[in-house]
């Protein structure tokens, strides 16, 4: 069993995190998060607050942005300039961040993350695997996602529905026939990917209540990362890495949204 837990797996001392977007409900829940694991957090910059760079201790070795996608460039440039590793946690991302993503990681690890639910992951490998088996089937089913967020999440559909989708199609099961929204009810999120056959259907459902398993998987990959060699990640290349590390059957460089 992999124990998912926030600790550092190198040599070099433990990782001293950077909070980008750290008012905000998801960044505010990563640093009570770090208190509760006894991890430093050294650095934090809300919307109206970059405090500029610093030195020795003060230096993050890992930052996480829970701002937004159109924060990202600045938050490269800022782990450019001292060296530390960056985890995106923001869902719209756009090819322009995906691009200022990618250079960065020619120099440090550089992970997108959609989302950083351990049982996400899970989703992901269930959808994963029905994809694999569907073409034993006597019939394809028809796939489909219905993603539910609070009234506050700004964009539509989640990383999360597209990854889900992606990781269908990647897998050579062919389009998913719709991704659907709503914004409604309680925190934080469910995913429901669906295959749907001539007269029944099975459902994967992801429901989650609390920002809390993505904050520890937040501190997961964080601790992974850091000090870690330059390379881009997918949220779920990173946990296949951490739960998989023997698996031949991980695939390299999908095309996963998260
Ligand atoms: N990867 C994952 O598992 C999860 C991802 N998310 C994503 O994370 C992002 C943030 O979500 P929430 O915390 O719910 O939103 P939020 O709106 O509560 O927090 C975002 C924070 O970023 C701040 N911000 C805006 N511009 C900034 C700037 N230039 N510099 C620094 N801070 C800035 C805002 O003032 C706000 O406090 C969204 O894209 C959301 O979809 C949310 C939950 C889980
Ligand atoms: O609350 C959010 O906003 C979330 N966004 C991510 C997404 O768009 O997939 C992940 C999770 O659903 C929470």
């Amino acid at each position: 069993m992999v124990t998912i837990t926030p600790q550092d797996h190198r040599s070099g001392g433990p990782p001293r995190l950077g909070v980008v977007g750290a008012a905000g409900r998801l960044g505010a829940r990563v640093v009570q998060e770090c208190d509760r694991h006894g991890l430093a957090v050294v650095w934090t910059a809300t919307r109206t607050s970059w405090p500029t760079r610093q030195d020795g201790d003060a230096v993050p070795t890992v930052v996480v942005d829970a701002s937004r996608g159109d924060v990202l460039p600045r938050t490269a440039d800022y782990c450019r300039s001292v060296g530390a590793a960056l985890l995106v946690c923001a869902s719209d991302i756009g090819p322009a961040q995906r691009r200022a993503a990618a250079d960065l990681s020619t120099e440090v690890p550089v992970v997108l993350a959609a989302n950083l639910s351990i049982v996400n992951w899970l989703q992901h490998q269930l959808v994963r695997t029905a994809a694999a088996l569907s073409a034993r089937l006597p019939e394809v089913p028809e796939t489909s996602v219905l993603e539910r967020h609070t009234t506050a999440k700004r964009d539509r559909p989640s990383a999360t529905a597209r990854s889900l989708a992606g990781v269908w199609e990647t897998a050579g099961a062919g389009r998913t026939h719709e991704i659907a929204s709503y914004r409604a009810g309680l925190p934080v999120s469910e995913h429901r990917f669906a295959l749907g056959f001539a007269h029944e259907t099975l459902t994967i459902i992801h429901d989650v209540r609390d920002l809390g398993p993505a904050a520890l998987g937040a501190l997961t990959a964080a601790t992974w990362i850091h000090r870690g060699a330059p390379r881009l990640w997918t949220g779920t290349e990173l946990f296949d890495e951490i739960l998989l590390p023997d698996s031949s059957a991980t695939p390299r460089g999908s095309a996963s949204v998260t």
